[in-house]
């Protein structure tokens, strides 16, 4: 059975239609990767997958079972999420919000005691944040607090993991080092991505959305002039080098816009 399975989704707010007609299955432990231009649909389908947005058709389960049915608890158990908006930390120090991944595994929510310890100094150590964890929250760089967003989920411990453009404040070393975590990772993981190359180092398989829809389910290393021409409404020639995908882009010509 797929982990996750959505079918014939359809979100939008207020009788406006964002996303319609999306359906794809995912195989546990596949990297699944989202692309598509601004606007094309991206984060509003991460939303309903990790449950902010309800489907107004359609389907998505989480092991065979609809993700509104499951409890919240329930729910993290299975589920992280890094989002591109950090969240208000109540002047919290980093260890602190690397250990609030572990709340949906207390024996009691009114458990004192932090379980997983070890958890969540080996998150710490994978994301190289160990040496920040006295810190406090609010006063870390850009990406040292994404990578601090992504230590808290993986001491969840998720069976999914769901990344709103993990990558766009990090450096280049940073950025390799999490495209090689991500790749060692015995999870199943979706993430929006905006750089194609990127994408297709991080990802098995790739959904191309464009106004909405799916444009495309391939591997992420498939696109073709032609998919990148519709979606993305640019010129692209695309060569393999050591093995992965290189792309270069070009506005089309002007009288190829309005014939
Ligand atoms: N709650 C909402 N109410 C009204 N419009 C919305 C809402 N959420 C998203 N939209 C609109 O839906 C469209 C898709 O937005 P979404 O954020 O999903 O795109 P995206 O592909 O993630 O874009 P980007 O690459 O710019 O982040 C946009 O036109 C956006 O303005």
């Amino acid at each position: 059975m797929p982990i996750l399975s959505v079918s014939n989704l359809a979100w939008g707010p207020k009788g406006r239609l964002i996303l319609s007609d999306i359906g794809f299955d995912l195989e546990r432990g596949r990297r699944l990767v989202i692309v598509g231009r601004n606007g094309a649909g991206k984060s509003s389908l991460l939303r309903c997958l990790y449950r902010v947005n309800r489907p107004t058709a359609g389907r998505v389960l989480l092991d065979g079972e609809d993700i509104w049915t499951l409890s919240g608890r329930s729910f993290a158990r299975k589920v992280a999420t890094v989002l591109q908006e950090t969240p208000a930390d109540f002047g919290l120090t980093v260890r602190e919000i690397v250990e609030l991944g572990r709340l949906p595994h207390r024996a009691s929510p009114f458990s004192p005691e932090v379980a997983g310890r070890d958890t969540v100094e080996a998150a710490m150590a994978c994301l190289d944040v160990s040496r920040l964890s006295s810190r406090a929250f609010a006063t870390l760089s850009g990406g040292e607090k994404q990578r601090v967003m992504l230590a808290r989920a993986l001491a969840q411990e998720p069976e999914l993991l769901i990344l709103d453009e993990p990558t766009n404040h990090l450096d280049i070393r940073h950025r390799l080092e999490l495209v090689e975590l991500i790749r060692g990772l015995p999870i199943t993981i979706i993430a929006t991505v905006h750089d194609l190359e990127l994408a297709a180092a991080f990802g098995d398989d790739m959904l191309v959305l464009s106004d909405g829809r799916l444009a495309a389910h391939i591997r992420s290393d498939a696109l073709t002039p032609e998919l990148i021409r519709s979606a993305f409404a640019v010129e692209a020639t695309v060569e393999t080098i050591g093995g992965a995908p290189r792309y270069a882009f070009a506005l089309p010509l002007p009288h190829s816009e309005h014939p």
